[in-house]
């Protein structure tokens, strides 16, 4: 088994709904998004898959939440979930899940993990 990594950067802003502490005032960080993608088979290249190909669609998925108001983002904020890291986690892991499986057969995303800050990070996987 092979397993690939990149990650991604993107800063935005958020406040955390309920929480009782300075996280429920609006405030901002740079998440770090780690996308890992598994497989058996290397191709000619010995590629499991091009690092490229995954980068391009994290860089899609970046798009949408940088310098951005997460919690006006549809699924987020009123009516609908806090953007905390294991709700971001959930929500990368759904967008990426299936352009990842259309790059070729045989490989699919493990994991989604998000950092808010260098020492605290949530991990989204489907065993
Ligand atoms: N399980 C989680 N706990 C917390 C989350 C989260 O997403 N999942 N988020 C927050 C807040 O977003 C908060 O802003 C982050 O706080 P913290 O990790 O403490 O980071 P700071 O940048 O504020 O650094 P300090 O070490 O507190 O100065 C809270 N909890
Ligand atoms: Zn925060």
């Amino acid at each position: 088994m092979y397993e690939l990594t990149v990650n991604g950067k993107f800063s935005a802003a958020h406040r955390l709904c309920g929480y009782p502490g300075d996280c429920a005032r609006l405030h901002g960080h740079t998440w770090t998004v780690q996308v890992k993608v598994i497989g058996e088979e290397l191709d000619p290249l010995g590629m499991l898959v091009d690092f490229k190909e995954i980068k391009k669609h994290l860089a899609a998925v970046i798009d949408r939440l940088d310098h951005q108001f997460l919690n006006e983002i549809p699924g987020f904020g009123q009516g609908g979930v806090n953007p905390t890291a294991e709700n971001l986690s959930f929500y990368i892991y759904r967008l990426l899940e299936k352009p990842i499986l259309e790059i070729k057969k045989g490989i699919r995303l493990k994991e989604i993990s998000v950092w808010e800050s260098p020492d605290a990070y949530a991990t989204y996987r489907e065993e």
